[in-house]
């Protein structure tokens, strides 16, 4: 290695000179620990992005270096959880004397929890897209914690059209009859000429972003994925036999849902947890009747906060 080498991040002027907002990395590869409340610390695989803002309009540029190495300390000796992350951003500025007052940092990975059947005793895996999100600007922290949530809406209007022609189908059978058997009635509702239609339903994900603040020191991840799939009723399942296919039958017939509907279910849902300053959401339903979805946002209302 030379004695010497150009440094140029150091030594040299930028040739237009400017500060700019966010500086660094996207797309770094990075194993880490994840401090999950409840649990062990769980490995994750994350693509991360980071940046600190360029305060020094004539500074050539950042040190990419020192953030990169700095997350490299945390993937290998630490754990991500909101001391760490707070830590983190503070030496990203820190790393960047006179060049540096804000720090971002985001993390997305996926998140595999062991999910229980409905009815039986199997259990599966199911992956979760989890970030994290950190930013210090001012001295101001904010953390975020994002998670997806797939889950089946049946749409409540063509239930209801559905049911129409069933009860239709029932007049066209036995309308000229003047009494029928409960054992018939029973046998034909178990034909498809009985159940003559049904409503379609959709697989639909609800993105639920939340503001963490320090009260919490692992995140409460699990607890908000809980939240969020008890208030749809509807979850999409791991390990599925009969038994509990029919129950996912049943669950889904007896939680009819617009995307509205589950809107507001989650707000209604997230409004009672404490340990979220803010949150933000919204509600995909990925059509079968359309080509096109539909879609409901709505923020907990905080003044400063999210926004729609
Ligand atoms: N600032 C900046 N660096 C870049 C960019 N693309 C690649 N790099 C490289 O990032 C590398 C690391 O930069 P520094 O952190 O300044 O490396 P260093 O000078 O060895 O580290 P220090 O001694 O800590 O300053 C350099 O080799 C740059 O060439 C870019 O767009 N901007």
């Amino acid at each position: 290695m030379p004695t010497t080498m150009p440094d140029v991040a150091n030594h040299s002027s930028a040739t237009t000179e400017g500060v700019l907002d966010w500086v660094g990395m996207s797309h770094i590869e990075l194993p880490l620990m994840f401090s999950v409340a409840g649990e062990a610390p769980r490995q994750v695989s994350a693509k991360v992005e980071a940046f600190v803002n360029l305060k020094d309009p004539k500074a050539k540029g950042i040190h990419m270096s020192r953030l990169y190495l700095l997350l490299d300390q945390l993937s290998t000796e630490s754990s991500l959880s909101f001391a760490s992350l707070s830590q983190l951003l503070n030496e990203f500025i820190s790393s960047h004397e006179d060049l540096s007052t804000h720090a971002f940092v985001k993390f997305d990975f996926e998140l595999h929890l062991r999910r229980k059947a409905l009815i039986t005793e199997k259990q599966g895996w199911k992956a979760y897209p989890v970030t994290i999100t950190g930013q210090l600007k001012e001295g101001k922290l904010g953390v975020e914690m994002k998670v997806n949530v797939p889950y089946s809406s049946t749409c409540p209007c063509s239930a209801a059209l559905a049911r129409q022609l069933i009860q239709e189908a029932f007049v066209a059978k036995f309308a000229g009859h003047q009494q029928v058997s409960a054992e018939l009635v029973k046998d034909w509702l178990g034909t498809t000429q009985g159940i003559v239609a049904t409503p379609h339903s959709q697989r639909s994900i609800a993105e639920i972003k939340v503001q963490l603040n320090n009260k919490v020191a692992d995140f409460p991840v699990i607890a908000l994925i809980d939240a969020i799939e008890d208030a749809l009723q509807t979850p999409v399942q791991a390990a599925v036999k009969r038994a509990d296919e029919q129950e996912f039958a049943r669950l889904n017939g007896q939680n009819l849902m617009f995307c509205e509907d589950a809107a507001r279910r989650l707000k209604h849902a997230l409004n009672q947890l404490s340990e979220f300053d803010d949150f933000w959401l919204r509600v995909n339903h990925y059509e079968s009747l359309h080509a096109h979805d539909a879609v409901a946002v709505t923020v907990k209302g905080v003044s400063n906060g999210y926004h729609a």
